[in-house]
């Protein structure tokens, strides 16, 4: 191919791989896989400088406005970091930095390198007025409201902190630049809430951050608990000579500096650092991919400058995805308790990070279908954003009989492995579903394993394996039946369980006293609260959160049964996926038939306002909804408040809405319809007032 038509593919393409990655915080492609093309691209263009093209992504930081937010102009420019994976790019990047010095002695700052999105934070008169996005790095995304709800940012700098420094700087007006990310057991604890509910999960922790902080809604984004580390401060009359003395002041006033930077001297010593992190980084609470190297004096980053992307005074060393490769031994189809089909990857086991990988996840029907891949085939594993093992390629370094090779293609199956009920794909939708709800063996077993869950009905004494016994011998039909179990029923009965991950093989057998254990665990699990019970019964889409508020919505299981689509919709967070979800659930025979057993099981079927202690009837019947985020309140606090005082969620503006409560950052087309529909707007102060009048 001709360099032009070489330069042209890439620019394009690398053009698109930006858009997804800035715009719908999606990576089609692996980091390490667009800096190689990228670099790919620079060499091209530096050889046949005539062809490279204006919209050339090598000069050009990354990403973009949306419409969705306002779009501000960033007083300095926000710029990106060049990159390296290889040490010894990085000796021929000092041995640059000592010629732009000419001799002269220098220290740098080395720093973790978080993987989030960078934020430029603005302070006046001592409180925070602004936040935005980096965008195209000469404008950003007005996000203020989002970024607000992080809790470890200082709003307002009350006092100076700082003996070294004058109020004045703390008073004039300055920039802080930070990576906002979202804390790993946040994503973790996300990600269960969205398998439990049968939702597709979030793929990283970076990708996840970027996509909450461009949400509309601040209120959602409080409930994600974002953070922020903060790296530099940036002022008109910089106070400071050096990038030391910029951390330990910002620390010092309050703000989060991560305790993880060091100051030294030789290159060598950033090799040692880089060596220190390269395994400890991923006890950290955020996700790092590398580590930044920076000149620590402020004078000598003048003298060095900048290129129209990046600073030449800082340089980003990025960690490699430990990659090895493997025999592909078999493909294996899991059945959800939702009855998605989830195709995976058995392997020949290789260690990865620290772990022994047996299995990987191959996603869909789409990515099998991508990778292109034959059972025996040598194949790449790779550590996702370091957490799920993941299947990148085929290693064509191992060749194969093409013959051998075809026969045995990947082929994505047509019937549920189960039940041979025929799949189906849901359009839009990646995954393929079995949809014989009522009698596909694992998706009832799943349910049953959803219901005895910690978060559901917490019968610990019971687990998978267990289950399975139960099931296999035909003791339990589905979880209801557990109500049913009596001592006879199961003593004696013994079982070899494997362990699907591990491979370590378990005896279970039903001794007298694990039969007592389990016959309590059902017994206690009655007293499981109505949220708890209605969790448990895993309706789509209804999770532990949807749950607790349909349950305090509606109080009982009859009214939930009677139901309809705009009551439903009335209800905090519930939309009309929800909606029609529990309308279906409880329209089907088998359901109704299973809810009507656990009845009369004597579980608890309504509400108890155990939480919401009843402080005043001064709400009484009337509607609230709220927008924007308030100072005396969090979100859970203010609808507690508003419901132990008698008043009632709803989740819409309309006709029927009494109040809509208006915080800071309200969304405008709240706003918008609550005006033409003249439903009342009420501040927080003349909320609190309705809750004390008399
Ligand atoms: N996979 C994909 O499809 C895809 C697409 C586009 C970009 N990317 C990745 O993103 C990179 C480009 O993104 P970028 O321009 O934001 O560069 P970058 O993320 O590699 O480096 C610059 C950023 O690092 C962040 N950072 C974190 N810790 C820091 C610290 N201590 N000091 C200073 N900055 C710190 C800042 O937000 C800064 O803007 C590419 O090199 C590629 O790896 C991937
Ligand atoms: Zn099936």
């Amino acid at each position: 191919m001709a360099a032009i038509d070489r330069i042209n593919e890439l620019t394009d393409l690398l053009n698109h791989y930006n858009d997804r990655y800035y715009q719908d915080a999606v990576s089609e492609i692996s980091d390490q896989e667009f800096d190689l093309l990228l670099k790919e691209l620079e060499k091209l263009e530096e050889a046949n400088p005539e062809s490279k093209r204006a919209d050339s992504p090598t000069h050009r930081v990354g990403g973009t406005v949306t419409k969705s937010f306002e779009a501000v102009k960033h007083k300095y420019p926000m710029l990106s970091l060049s990159n390296t994976y290889s040490e010894d790019e990085l000796r021929e990047w000092d041995d640059r930095i000592k010629k732009g010095l000419n001799g002269e002695e220098y220290e740098y700052i080395c720093e973790i390198k978080f993987d989030g999105i960078s934020l430029s934070l603005t302070y006046e008169n001592g409180i925070l007025t602004r936040g935005v996005t980096r965008g195209d790095g000469s404008q950003g995304d007005d996000i203020t409201t989002n970024i607000k709800t992080i809790r470890s940012l200082p709003l307002k700098i009350s006092k100076n902190k700082n003996t070294d420094l004058s109020d004045e700087v703390w008073k004039s007006t300055f920039e802080i630049r930070g990576e906002g990310f979202m804390p790993t057991e946040v994503f973790e604890r996300i990600n269960q809430e969205k398998e439990d509910i049968g939702e597709a999960t979030l793929a990283n922790p970076r990708n996840a951050a970027a996509g909450t902080f461009k949400m509309q809604d601040s209120a959602v984004v409080a409930s994600r608990g974002l953070d922020c580390f903060i790296y530099q401060f940036m002022s008109d009359n910089e106070p400071f000579k050096t990038h030391e003395e910029s951390l330990i002041a910002l620390k010092k006033q309050g703000f989060k500096v991560s305790d993880s930077w060091q100051k030294v001297k030789t290159i060598e010593e950033v090799i040692a650092y880089i060596n220190h992190w390269s395994e400890k980084r991923h006890s950290l609470s955020c996700a790092t991919d590398g580590i930044v190297i920076k000149i620590n004096s402020y004078a000598q980053r003048e003298d060095l400058g900048f290129t129209s992307k990046s600073p030449r005074w800082a340089i980003a060393y990025k960690y490699k995805a430990e990659s090895k490769s493997t025999i592909l031994k078999n493909v294996t189809y899991q059945v959800g308790r939702t009855g998605a089909i989830t195709p995976v990857a058995e392997l020949e086991p290789v260690e990865l990070s620290m772990t022994t990988v047996r299995r990987a996840t191959l996603h869909n029907a789409d990515e099998i279908e991508r990778l292109g891949i034959a059972i025996g085939d040598k194949v790449f594993v790779e550590k996702a954003g370091e957490i799920i093992p993941k299947i990148t390629g085929v290693d064509a370094s191992f060749i194969r009989n093409a013959d051998d090779r075809e026969a045995n293609k990947v082929i994505f199956p047509t019937a549920c492995p189960a039940c041979a009920t025929t799949l189906v794909r849901a359009e839009g939708e990646a995954a393929y579903y079995c949809p014989n709800e009522a009698l596909c063996p694992p998706q009832i077993k799943g349910r049953v394993e959803h219901f005895i869950q910690r978060k559901a009905m917490n019968i610990d004494s019971l687990g998978e394996g267990k289950i399975e016994i139960l099931m296999n011998n035909d003791i339990i039909k589905d979880a209801a039946d557990l109500y049913k179990l009596r001592s006879e029923d199961i003593l004696g009965i013994e079982k070899t369980h494997v362990d699907e991950v591990t491979g370590k093989e378990r005896k279970i057998s039903f001794k007298e006293k694990t039969v007592q254990n389990i016959l309590d665990g059902i017994e206690k699990s009655k007293e499981q609260p109505f949220s708890k019970v209605l969790f448990g019964m895993g309706i789509r889409f209804v999770g532990e959160t949807t749950a607790q508020k349909l349950a305090s919505y509606f109080k009982t299981m009859e009214n939930l049964k009677k139901a309809t689509v705009e009551e439903l919709l009335q209800v905090p967070d519930v939309g009309e996926k929800v909606a029609i979800s529990v309308i279906s659930y409880f329209k089907e025979p088998v359901n109704q038939i299973f809810v009507e057993k656990l009845e009369n099981s004597g579980l608890k079927m309504e509400a108890e306002n155990i939480v919401l202690e009843l402080e005043g009837n001064s709400l009484d019947g009337k509607t609230f909804l709220y927008t924007g985020t308030f100072e005396g309140y969090s979100r859970e606090e203010l609808e507690q408040k508003i419901e132990a005082n008698g008043g009632k969620l709803v989740s819409g503006v309309s006709k029927k809405l009494d109040f809509l409560i208006v915080g800071e950052g309200a969304g405008p087309s709240k706003l918008k319809k609550a005006e033409t529909l003249g439903v009342k707007m009420i501040s927080e102060e003349e909320f609190t007032g309705l809750i004390n009048q008399i």
